[in-house]
Formats: structure tokens, sequence, C-alpha cells
């Protein structure tokens, strides 16, 4: 049996953070061309029932399991040969999707059987971009800039343990979890891979479902949920799951709870609405520097929004308003490109020119159409949404006494936003020192030192008290995650065969 490949995208909240912890707001998500992909491929006759995971761009990263059966119940127990620290994410996914697996197939362990004849070895490799590329940057003596990204080979080793290595925030462990579940999920005949492929599917559900539950629990808390959510269903406007569709099964012994009826159940009531960014305009991503702590800041938030519920609200409700008006804008963009290709670009082309603050003067600028003038317009409204969104936020920070967007970060983002051509930027997720993310025009035949990709990272160099470092992703329009072929995705067999 060939090797059953699974990849899935990472994330960025662009809009929403905080809020989409509440089922009443939802959040903007993009995900990312960057992905995680986990290769699932039979081992051989003498190890029949064992499972090994690998991660190959780290050291001492290989996990060893043992699959037994047991009064119609199935136990994957670690084996004591594995050379790495518990990885408490992967055993629980394959815990309970061959759980799952076994439910689904009445019982029959026969079936699960068959596939373990010769156990299972599987690779899990993630794109460069999930992990800081600056020190290598650094030793190539490259520039910070995209173009240089290209030199490091893909799915580059990281020379260190999982533990200890910086990551740029953008879903790695949801990635991961969704992409080993779904092709255990194909792997043990529990769905299908032409119903996958389908974007509403009950088979892409349940991946949802059991990618959703499975990170819940190892994470130790139901979270809002948007990062697994962005990696099976690719960009989305979010609203989350009521948590308790997955109390029956959070508490710590579910050793005798039946999964089919929560994973399957018509109460899980998340909305991954379309969403994807305007054409001609591109997603621009750049790790910042590590040090903020996610937790304790939405511990913070939440217990000032607790003893504040009304200043809370009031805020909650503003930010609200800007992030869907910013949402609406953004889907109104792919509206007028789809309607009106030509008077799009002359527009775009127009604000490539100029920094968002003086888009103003081209106001009824007669040389442009009147639908470009609008479409000039709309962007412009973007920039402001946005800008809301970020003083909002800041805001919020101050409030709750958390750095959302930190003086530093305002300084670098303020920094981008003189430059021409680009058209909003924000603190992703839960905001700190991580990351930004911005979006500017892209117009294919841009000279590369007009481009505005080039005008911000000029920008980044300029700031003091930061170190920016870019990252290779745009956002991936390819709804989610998929099914792969080794062949297709560069560097892929070279990453998992070497050792
Ligand atoms: N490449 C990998 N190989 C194996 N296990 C991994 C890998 N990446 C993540 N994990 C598992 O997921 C756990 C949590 O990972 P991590 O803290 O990177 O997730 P995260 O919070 O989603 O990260 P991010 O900051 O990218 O959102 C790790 O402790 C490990 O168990
Ligand atoms: C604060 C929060 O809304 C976003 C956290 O996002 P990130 O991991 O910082 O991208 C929490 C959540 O939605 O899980």
């Amino acid at each position: 049996m060939s090797a059953t490949i699974v990849s899935s995208p990472g994330k960025v909240l662009a809009a929403g953070g905080y809020l989409v912890l509440d089922r009443a707001y939802s959040g903007i998500v993009i995900s990312t061309s960057s992905r995680f992909y986990a290769v699932v491929q039979g081992g051989s006759p003498s190890h029949a029932n064992v499972i090994v995971v690998r991660s190959p761009q780290f050291i001492q990263a290989e996990w060893r399991y043992s699959v037994s059966f047991e009064n119609d119940r199935v136990h994957v127990e670690r084996l004591e040969d594995s050379n790495a620290q518990k990885n408490k994410f992967v055993h629980l996914a394959l815990q309970h999707t061959l759980a799952l697996a076994l439910e689904i197939h009445g019982g029959v362990k026969s079936i699960l059987e068959q596939v373990l004849q010769n156990g299972l070895d599987i690779a899990v490799v993630g794109d460069n971009d999930f992990y800081s590329q600056r020190a290598k940057l650094e030793s190539l003596g490259l520039p910070n800039a995209v173009a240089s990204l290209s030199n490091i080979p893909p799915f580059s080793r990281n020379n260190v343990q999982l533990s200890d290595v910086h990551k740029t925030g953008m879903g790695s462990s949801a990635a991961l979890i969704t992409s080993l579940v779904s092709a255990l999920l194909l792997r043990f005949s529990v769905i299908s891979e032409s119903e996958f492929a389908k974007l509403d599917s009950a088979d892409r559900r349940l991946a949802h479902n059991t990618a959703q539950f499975i990170h819940c629990l190892a994470q130790g808390k139901v979270g809002s949920g948007f990062d697994v959510s962005a990696a099976v269903f690719g960009s989305q406007l979010y609203t989350r799951f009521d948590p308790g569709v997955l109390q029956p099964l959070m508490n710590d012994d579910q050793s005798h709870s039946t999964l089919i009826p929560v994973l399957t159940s018509p109460t899980w009531n998340f909305i991954a609405a379309p969403f994807q960014l305007p054409p001609l305009t591109r997603l621009v991503l750049a790790d910042v520097d590590a040090g903020s702590d996610t937790p304790s800041f939405i511990g913070q938030v939440l217990k000032w929004r607790k003893e504040n519920p009304e200043a809370a609200n009031t805020l909650w409700s503003g930010i609200d308003q800007s992030n869907q008006s910013l949402a609406r804008r953004l889907l109104y963009l792919t509206q007028a490109h789809a309607s009106h290709p030509t008077d799009y670009e002359s527009a775009v082309r127009r604000i490539s020119d100029l920094p968002p603050s003086q888009w103003q003067q081209y106001r009824k600028d007669q040389s442009l159409s009147l639908v470009a003038q609008v479409i000039l317009q709309v962007f412009y409204l973007v920039y402001e949404h946005a800008q809301a969104i970020r003083q909002q936020m800041r805001a919020m920070g101050e409030a709750a006494n958390v750095h959302i967007e930190p003086p530093e970060q305002t300084a670098l983002l303020d920094a981008c936003m003189s430059q021409a051509g680009i058209i909003c930027s924000g603190v992703p997720g839960a905001g700190g020192y991580d990351a930004i993310w911005l979006l500017v025009c892209d117009i294919p035949d841009a000279s590369l030192d007009q481009s505005p990709l080039h005008h911000i990272e000029q920008a980044w160099t300029t700031v003091k008290d930061l170190s920016v470092s870019p990252l290779a992703a745009i956002e991936s329009v390819a709804k989610g995650a998929r099914v792969e072929n080794i062949d297709d995705v560069l560097g892929l067999k070279e990453a998992i065969t070497r050792d």
C-alpha cells in the first residue's frame, strides 16, 4: 500500500483575537501556504502493531508506540525504547483516532490489525515558516527579505529538540494534529479520499471534530478552535463551537466513553464562512521576537472582562463592528474584481504609488472610471477599519494591562503603514512581540524596487529595538487540508528519508 499523505495549512488570526473565544463574535482567519505534512506508510512484517512517529526536522524526535486490543478496546502505549521526551499530542492523536476507527468498524479489530500488520511508519514535517529562520538567514549572510528564504532548503533541520525551537505562532500543533488525524482516518478507512476532498462533506467534518477534540484534550482546555478549523477548512470567518459539545470527552478518564455520539453530533455549531483576501494583494508575515506568553495574556484579558463587564462589552462591540466591517469590505473587493477586473486593477495600480493616508487625494480622480473610484474608496475603508482595530486592541491591552500591541510593535507597524502600496496590518491573534501581518498591493509586473513588499522590507531595517525576520507564506486558497502525492511536494521525499 502506498503512502497516505495529508497536509494542512497554518493560520493567521488577522482580526478577532480574544473576541473569537466567545460565540457571539467571529474572527477573520487566513490560512497560509505553509503547511504541515503527515506521511503514513507501512513498516515491516517484524513490526506488526508498532507505530513509529518521527519528526526528522528535530533531534531525538522519534516516538514508538505499540497497539493492543482488549475487550473491544484499543490501547496505544508508548514503548520504552522511544528516544525522545513524551509527545502527548501525538500519543493522544494515535489513541483516539484508532479508538474511533475501531468504533466505526463495529469493534471488528481484524480491520485495524490488517492495516497494522507491518506496523506504521509516520513522518511529520512542517514548512520552514513554522520556525524562525532568523538564525539561518544570518548564518548564510542573507538580508532579511522574503526573497532570501528561497536559499534555505525545504523542511530544513532545526538542529535542536522540539521543545527548544523558536516557533512563529502559525499554529504548528493544530496543523500537525489535523494532518495526522486525517491521514490515519483515511488509512483506517474511516473516511474516504473522495469525500474528504469535498469542503462540506460529513467526512471532512468528522476529521475536523476529531482533530478539534484531540487538540483540546492535549491542550487541557477547550479553546476557540480557530486554528484547527483553519487547518481543516482554510481561510474563513470563524465562529466557535459551543464548548459543551466536547464536555463528555474532556474528563481525565475517557477510557469507557464512546466517541461516535460526540464526534458525529449535530450540535457542533462552529461556522466556517467563506473568506479570502482580495486579488492583486498579498499577505506578508514576519517573525518578530520570542517573548510573549499567550496563555497568560488570555487569562488576564478574560479576568479584566469579567471584572469590568460594562467597559469590556462596549470595547468588544466596537472591535467587533470594525472586524465585521473589515471582513465585509475585503469580500466586497473580491466581488468587485470578479465583476470589474479592469477597473479593479487600475485602482490597485493607483494605490500602489502612495501610502494609504494619502489615497484620499485620488477621490474624484477624473482619470479613473467611476467604478475604479469606488473600488479605491473601499480600499481606503479597509485601511481605516484595520487601523481602528489596532487602536481598539491597544486600548484593550492598556485596560487589561497586557501588551497586545506593544509600543515597539506600534512603531514597526506605523513605519510599514507609511510606505506606498501597503493596505493594512496588525499583530496576529493574541498579539505581543511575536509576529506581524500585513496586506500589500501585489501587481505582477511591478519591478522589485518599486514593489510595496520591497518598501516594507526597507522599513523593517529602520526600526529600533526589534529584529524582524520575514516568512515566506502567502494566503493559501486551497481550502484547508488535502491529500498529497509525495512527488508533488518539493523536498518532502528527501525530508522524510534522511536519517
Ligand atoms: N514537528 C512536530 N513533531 C512532533 N510533534 C510536534 C511537532 N510540532 C508540535 N508538536 C506537538 O505539539 C505540541 C505543541 O506544539 P506547539 O507548542 O508548537 O503548538 P502551538 O502552540 O500550536 O504552536 P504555535 O505557536 O505554532 O501556534 C508539542 O509539544 C508536540 O507534542
Ligand atoms: C487569544 C485568542 O483569541 C487567539 C490566540 O491566537 P494566537 O495563538 O496568538 O494566534 C485565543 C484563541 O482564540 O484560542
